[in-house]
């Protein structure tokens, strides 16, 4: 059986990256940067006043009890002006008038006199004045031409921030992947707000990669509950081949009973089977195809933690990887609980997570991790990750770690180079 690590660079082989287009700088939130950018101004753009007070010159006498005649006044906004004698009122933002380079904030002088206008006329500095305080110089943020941003980041608020001082207004994003959800089994009532017959559940599956895929910014185009036959599924990974999507994520209907007909039906499809069953807890018999058209098909186990586990840990990194963002970094928390996986079989274990008075993370194994239960899985606040050769784990062992959500908090994108999950 293939191992986590070698199913996921199986199928992350077969990923064809998706292609770049345009997109205003209002829309551009949460998607991914397709190619790096780079600065077209100095930021700030020129030299101005870092606070409320007069600009001076450092040639000029900035020792305490120096006095200066005040020439006139520059608000943010004003166009620079040229400096007509020793001192000029200046307002925080405004460019300096030519000559002056240094400000000293208006709290730190005396006013002596007033024009009949009530403009200052001549000021005292009450303290020295370094020079070239309180000035922001023109390209002190970010000089023109500076590569800002790379390639293969998500676009964060902060970075809108970055651009639209910039007076960037379009950025070139990755496409937004399209994925299909597929849920099989006629044990499920197809219409949430109808009754439940004998023998039917609710299709919890469905609803959760819905919203698990809209979180991470991917356009759901369909998410399908069929039967338990082969044609109906056949027919719904057709129609989502036809719709054009990249991606689709079926449940159910993989493992070995007799209804299980995802496999057969796939390869009836003319899909090349990348692999079937994954040395690993839950999920195990997970299985990954491309189609013909080149659509990749991840069809999940229908037990909820295999859904769950397939989702985090093959259809993020796969839509990762579509899209050009670096893998995610590897973090790590004291195992409170401790463990006695299976030699050979990666595990992942639902857990929660606490912060010690060091500031150091632990994290608490709920339970038995049986993979039909939802409940704990809503609880838990990460998952642990053990590897197939972890052996006993006493409480006290380093593990893993990795965000229940696929967008983590803290990206942590300078480290991608190390953070492969695999
Ligand atoms: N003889 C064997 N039996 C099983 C094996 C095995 O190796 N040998 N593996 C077990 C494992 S592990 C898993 S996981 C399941 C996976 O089976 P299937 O992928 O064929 O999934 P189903 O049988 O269709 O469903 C499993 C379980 O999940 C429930 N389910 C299905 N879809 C949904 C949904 N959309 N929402 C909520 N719940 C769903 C379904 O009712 C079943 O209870 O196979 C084991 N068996
Ligand atoms: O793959 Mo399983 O272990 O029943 O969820």
């Amino acid at each position: 059986m293939i191992s986590y690590a070698q199913a996921l660079e199986r199928l992350c082989a077969d990923v064809r990256p998706l292609a770049g287009e345009a997109c205003p700088l209002s829309a551009a939130s949460g998607r991914v940067l397709a190619r790096d950018v780079a600065s077209p101004m100095d930021l700030p753009s020129f030299d101005h006043a870092a606070m409320d007070g007069y600009a001076l010159s450092a040639k000029g006498a900035l020792e305490a009890g120096a006095e200066h005649d005040v020439g006139g006044s520059q608000a943010a906004g004003d166009a620079t002006t040229g400096a007509h004698c020793g001192a000029w009122e200046i307002m925080t933002g405004a460019p300096l008038p030519d000559g002056l380079d240094t400000v000293v904030p208006v709290e730190r002088t005396q006013l002596l006199s007033q024009d009949d206008d009530g403009m200052p006329a001549r000021i005292r500095l009450l303290e020295p004045v370094e020079p070239g305080a309180n000035v922001r110089l023109a390209g002190s943020d970010v000089a023109r031409r500076a590569h800002v941003l790379p390639a293969g980041i998500r676009i964060e608020p902060a970075h809108v921030m970055l651009l639209a001082a910039l007076g960037i207004t379009h950025v070139e994003v990755v496409r937004t992947p399209r994925v299909a959800i597929v849920c099989t089994g006629k044990e499920l009532q197809p219409d949430p707000t109808q009754p439940l017959a004998a023998g039917q559940i609710h299709n919890s599956n469905g609803p959760y990669l819905r919203a698990a895929l809209a979180a991470m910014g991917v356009q759901v185009v369909s998410c399908e509950t069929v039967d338990d036959t082969s044609d109906n599924y056949a027919r719904a990974v057709q129609a989502a081949c036809t719709a054009g999507v990249d991606l689709i994520v079926s449940t159910g209907a993989v493992s070995m009973g007799r209804y299980d007909f995802v496999p057969e039906t796939l390869r009836g499809l003319g899909a090349e089977v990348l692999f079937h069953k994954v040395a690993m807890r839950p999920g195990k018999p997970l299985l990954a195809a491309r189609m013909r058209g080149g659509a990749l098909v991840l069809a999940l186990p229908g037990t909820p933690m295999a859904v769950a586990v397939g989702l985090r840990f093959f259809t993020v990194p796969v839509l990762r990887a579509m899209q050009r963002l670096g893998s995610e970094p590897i973090l790590h928390a004291c195992l409170d609980t401790a463990q006695q996986p299976k030699q050979g079989l990666r595990h992942f274990l639902r857990a929660t997570l606490f912060q010690d008075g060091e500031g150091r993370l632990h994290a608490v194994v709920q339970g038995p991790q049986h993979p039909f239960r939802i409940r704990p899985f809503a609880e838990a606040d990460a998952w642990v990750v053990l590897p197939e050769t972890a052996g006993d784990c006493p409480a006290g062992t380093l593990v893993q770690i990795v965000s229940m959500q696929a967008t983590p908090a803290f990206p942590l994108t300078r480290m991608h180079a190390s953070g492969a999950m695999a």
